[in-house]
């Protein structure tokens, strides 16, 4: 081990022989004949060891290695002396001397007090090198810690906190500077919330969630979302040393996901608008409630979709969904259907029946065309709704049912109760909850999406090298005014996939209905309602299906609608 060596001594002979000595053994060696030169000598260049002699002319020796300790503290100086005492020894050690050496000097003396205390010196740098790097260290994560826009704290093993950087503070809305060293425990750290258990915890060793989000509720200030990230902290042989735990506010983030979030469907609905997006909240808040839900909307609207997602997502999910089409049956038929009957309560009825209502226990009946029931049916149906008791038709034994009842109807409920054709009491009885579904034309934004998912829909049943719209051929879609919404939407659809051989479907390949002038919905009263009626019968060659189609009218309403008009005896009859 070599160094840079002076040798401070006011006799030559002394000086040459150190010089000799120490350059041979590859020591970088300078020498000083006095005080003056020693201080100008240590005050030009760092020594890794000093020798000096403690007579130094005029001037002690004692002086000097005070002067050298000054200069370069960390640099050993070895004091010579031809007449020891004790005193200048315990004073040379008392200013920090490293080595005492009484003359003679041996060479072999001389060499090792030299490698001693090369060899302390080195230890001496490293230590403050590593101490130095450390320090730098630190300077650098304290700038990184406080750099991150992310919250950071730390804690010791005993949960006392050894760091936290200022968006930590700003996001748990700590007004005054966090004391280093205070315990976690203590309730200031309350809106840390589930973070302090995972610091504590992670921090003794134990086990707790590494990740977590949650809520925190700064003082004054409106909550935040966070996601906490826990981690323990250990030293260079693995030892704990306790824990940091970062905090990334995600607040900006969840309300940016919440507003791109706007879901494509729900429970085979399928829609993207806002319209749909508050149909879906309404839905799901519903679902989990058993109230009486009235379904408004026009014929094709999804209204039916709309009772299937309010049963499917609610915990009824399990139990039966019956549906009634009221429409569709005879006043008497219909009773019976509902609230069932028994044997021989009629012509015809050679059996008990559970009706559809027992049929629903535990679940939900869903009644579609619900402004359709008479006016004895409307009676039962109340009786139900408010006692959850059903009589079956010639049995006077009441039945105690569970059944959640959700009401559809493309009809002004208010005006027919308004107009005396439908009970007051059970229209405000279904009109509990409301929820409209949006006809197509309010929504037209959807129709890209709705056309994807009917595609796919035909592509499963009858495939066909179908590939999708053409520009145009969506074009035309979107101008349409749709009087049947989604139903008309579909079957046109189901149309041109037909009628496409394969790739784009065309313009070409829609309905000609459509390349007509769109029949205007009904705006207004019922002349030009029945107006409405006679075009499309006349376009559709008075195929009544058909021309419900074109209108977009479920045939159960075009023929009630044609009752109404006094038209029933129109069209050719046919399905
Ligand atoms: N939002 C939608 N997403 C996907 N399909 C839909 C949607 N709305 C309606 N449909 C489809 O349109 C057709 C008619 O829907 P649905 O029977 O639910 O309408 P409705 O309002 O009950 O009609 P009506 O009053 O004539 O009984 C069905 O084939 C249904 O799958």
């Amino acid at each position: 081990m070599s160094g840079r060596v002076l040798v401070v001594d006011d006799e030559q002979v002394l000086r040459l022989t150190f010089e000799a000595l120490l350059g041979d053994a590859g020591h970088a060696v300078q020498t000083a004949a006095d005080f003056d030169q020693a201080v100008a000598a240590l005050e030009a260049d760092a020594f890794d060891a000093v020798f000096v002699d403690i007579i130094l002319g005029g001037r002690s020796g004692l002086e000097l290695l005070e002067r050298a300790k000054g200069l370069q503290p960390t640099t050993p100086v070895v004091m010579i002396t031809g007449q020891p005492t004790v005193e200048a020894a315990s004073r040379a050690l008392r200013l920090g001397a490293f080595d005492f050496m009484v003359k003679p000097v041996t060479k072999d003396a001389l060499l090792r007090a030299a490698r001693a205390a090369l060899a302390h010196k080195r230890l001496i740098d490293e230590r403050d090198h590593e101490a130095a790097q450390r320090r730098r260290y630190q300077a650098l994560l304290t700038a990184i810690v406080e750099g991150v826009g992310d919250g950071v704290i730390s804690v010791g093993v005993d949960g006392r906190l050894s760091q936290i950087n200022r968006a930590a503070q700003e996001l748990l809305g700590l007004t005054s500077q966090a004391a280093l060293g205070s315990s976690l425990e203590e309730p200031m750290w309350a809106p840390l919330g589930q973070g302090r258990q995972m610091l504590l915890a992670t921090a003794r060793g134990g086990s707790a969630p590494a990740e977590a989000r949650q809520q925190i509720v700064p003082a004054g200030a409106g909550p935040r979302l966070v996601e906490l990230s826990c981690r323990p902290l250990r030293d260079g042989q693995g030892r704990a040393m306790g824990a940091v735990l970062v905090l990334r506010d995600r607040t900006r983030l969840s309300l940016l996901e919440d507003s791109l979030r706007s879901r494509r469907g729900l429970h085979g609905l399928v829609g993207q608008s806002p319209a749909m997006q508050e149909v879906y909240r309404l839905l799901e808040t519903l679902a989990e409630t058993d109230t009486t839900v009235l379904i408004g909307g026009p014929s094709g609207s999804g209204k039916e979709l709309a009772a299937e997602a309010l049963h499917y997502l609610g915990p009824r999910a399990n139990g039966p969904l019956i549906k009634v089409n009221c429409a569709a049956l005879a006043e008497n038929l219909l009773e019976s259907e509902l609230f069932g009957h028994a044997r021989g309560a009629f012509t015809g009825a050679v059996a008990d029946k559970a009706g559809r209502f027992l049929l629903a226990d535990g679940g939900t009946i869903m009644l579609d065309e619900i402004g359709d029931i008479s006016p004895a049916v409307q009676l039962k149906l109340l009786r139900v709704l408010e006692d959850k008791i059903v009589e079956r038709v010639g049995e006077a034994k009441p039945r105690r049912v569970d059944a959640r009842v959700v009401a559809a109807t493309n009809q002004d409920l208010a005006t027919l109760s308004a107009q005396g054709r439908f009970r007051q009491d059970l229209y405000y009885r279904l009109n509990v909850v409301r929820l409209n579904m949006p006809s197509l034309a309010q929504r037209r934004e959807d129709i890209p999406l709705l056309a994807e998912h009917f595609l796919a829909q035909f592509a499963r049943r009858m495939p066909r090298p179908v590939e999708g719209l053409s520009p145009t051929a969506l074009e035309a879609l979107m101008r349409q005014p749709w009087p049947g919404n989604v139903r008309q939407l579909r079957h046109v659809l189901e149309h041109a996939y037909i009628f496409c051989p394969g790739g784009l479907i065309g313009p070409e390949h829609l309905p000609p209905e459509l390349s007509a002038p769109p029949i205007s919905p009904a705006a207004d009263g019922p002349t030009s309602e029945a107006q409405r009626i006679l075009a499309a019968l006349r376009r559709a060659g008075g195929n009544k299906a058909k021309a419900a189609r074109l209108l977009g009218l479920s045939r159960n309403t075009l023929y009630r609608k044609l009752n109404e008009l006094g038209l029933s005896e129109l069209g050719d009859g046919s399905e």
